[in-house]
């Protein structure tokens, strides 16, 4: 169930946030250092000159460690990037009963409206989003998809389409990286109706910001998330040894992370990171996320050649294979759990 009100309606009428977005503890601080999320040049990724190698093996060192990579060269104009921006604008731009027409239907997760409520107890995400499953296609819900801006459809569509070749080249030299013979295993276990989903994020400003999370500490459940972070504003995190870092904004690249289910296939050599969305007092900040996801029917599990079937143990498989991850996700999450940790062996 969404809450009634959009946050956006909210940040311009309360002068505090109301308690259920008041996390009691805080956000533990203020002030938070930056990581240095490593940047790989896209087009370096598919040749095999030396300046390729060493940019995969810094591909495998940032996902096994922090999990983020910024990407540059990614072949997608800076003006469609500008576009796709302009766009999820002037949909959070328009008053609230045309938004309205895109809302989230009770239950369901696509469209437009804020933070699923499972349970009364837990503290809200100061955001609104609209939530799309762009493929596989039947399984669209085109009623929750914008018309206003009449272009929304068409640049969402045009976006997913780019992303899902970058997608291609960063799991071939994922597969690459760690030596696999076969560098198409990552993309076969994404089966033939990968799911992919895209989620166009408001954060309104907040009064609070040392006591009120954007978004709250989760991994993807995706495989692989591609986010266009705000140009201007500043607010995703990441925990790396237990300290809160932001992610530094480089204006048109595309940050990239593992989800939850590379680190299954990876087993457990790329990590899943945990990260976060903090508030700003005075700027609102606009972010698009595409998620790419194994066919809901495909079972999902540690690469063949990263597992030693032998007794030896030296590559124990680490998690146990898994059908339609995506599907059971949310309720773990709402209750702050990761349903990943339940697949470990
Ligand atoms: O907006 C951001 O910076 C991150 C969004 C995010 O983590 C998500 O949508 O899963
Ligand atoms: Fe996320």
């Amino acid at each position: 169930m969404a809450s009634a009100v959009a946050v956006q309606d909210l940040s311009t009428t309360v002068a505090a946030p109301p308690e259920k977005y008041i996390l009691k503890d805080g956000i533990g601080g203020v002030d938070f250092p930056m990581l240095e999320v490593p940047v790989i040049d896209l087009s370096l990724l598919t040749s095999s000159s030396d300046e390729s190698e060493r940019e995969v093996e810094k591909l495998k060192l940032a996902f096994s460690s922090c999990g983020y990579i910024q990407v540059v060269n990614i072949g997608i104009e800076e003006s469609f990037l500008d576009a796709v921006h302009v766009a999820t604008k002037q949909f959070f731009s328009l008053p609230t009963e045309e938004k309205m027409k895109c809302a989230r239907p009770k239950d369901h997760l696509d469209g437009y409206g804020n933070d699923t409520v499972f349970s009364e107890n837990h503290t809200l995400d100061w955001n609104d989003r609209l939530y799309l499953i762009v493929k596989p296609e039947t399984q669209r819900k085109l009623n929750v998809w914008p018309q206003n801006p009449t272009h929304f459809r068409k640049v969402m569509l045009e976006l997913t389409s780019k992303l899902e070749k970058t997608n291609e080249i960063l799991l071939r030299a994922m597969a690459r990286s760690l030596n696999l013979q076969d560098e198409s295993c990552f993309v076969k276990q994404l089966g033939e109706n990968p799911i992919v989903l895209s989620r166009f994020n408001m954060y309104p400003p907040c009064p609070r910001p040392e006591q009120v999370l954007a978004a709250k500490p989760h991994g993807d459940a995706s495989g692989m998330t591609y986010l266009l972070q705000d140009k201007r504003v500043e607010g995703l995190q990441v925990l790396k040894d237990g300290q809160w870092y932001k992610i530094p904004i480089i204006p048109n690249a595309l940050v990239v992370n593992v989800g939850d289910q590379l680190e299954i296939m990876s087993n457990g050599l790329f990590k899943s990171p945990i990260h976060r969305v903090v508030t700003n007092r005075d700027k609102e900040r606009m972010t698009i996320a595409v998620f790419f996801s194994p066919d809901a029917t495909s079972e999902v599990g540690p690469a063949q050649g990263l597992v030693d079937d032998d007794d030896d143990d030296e590559r124990p498989k680490l998690f146990n294979s898994v059908v339609d991850y995506t599907g059971n996700y949310f309720k773990y999450f709402q209750d702050g759990k990761r349903p990943i940790d339940f697949l470990r062996i």
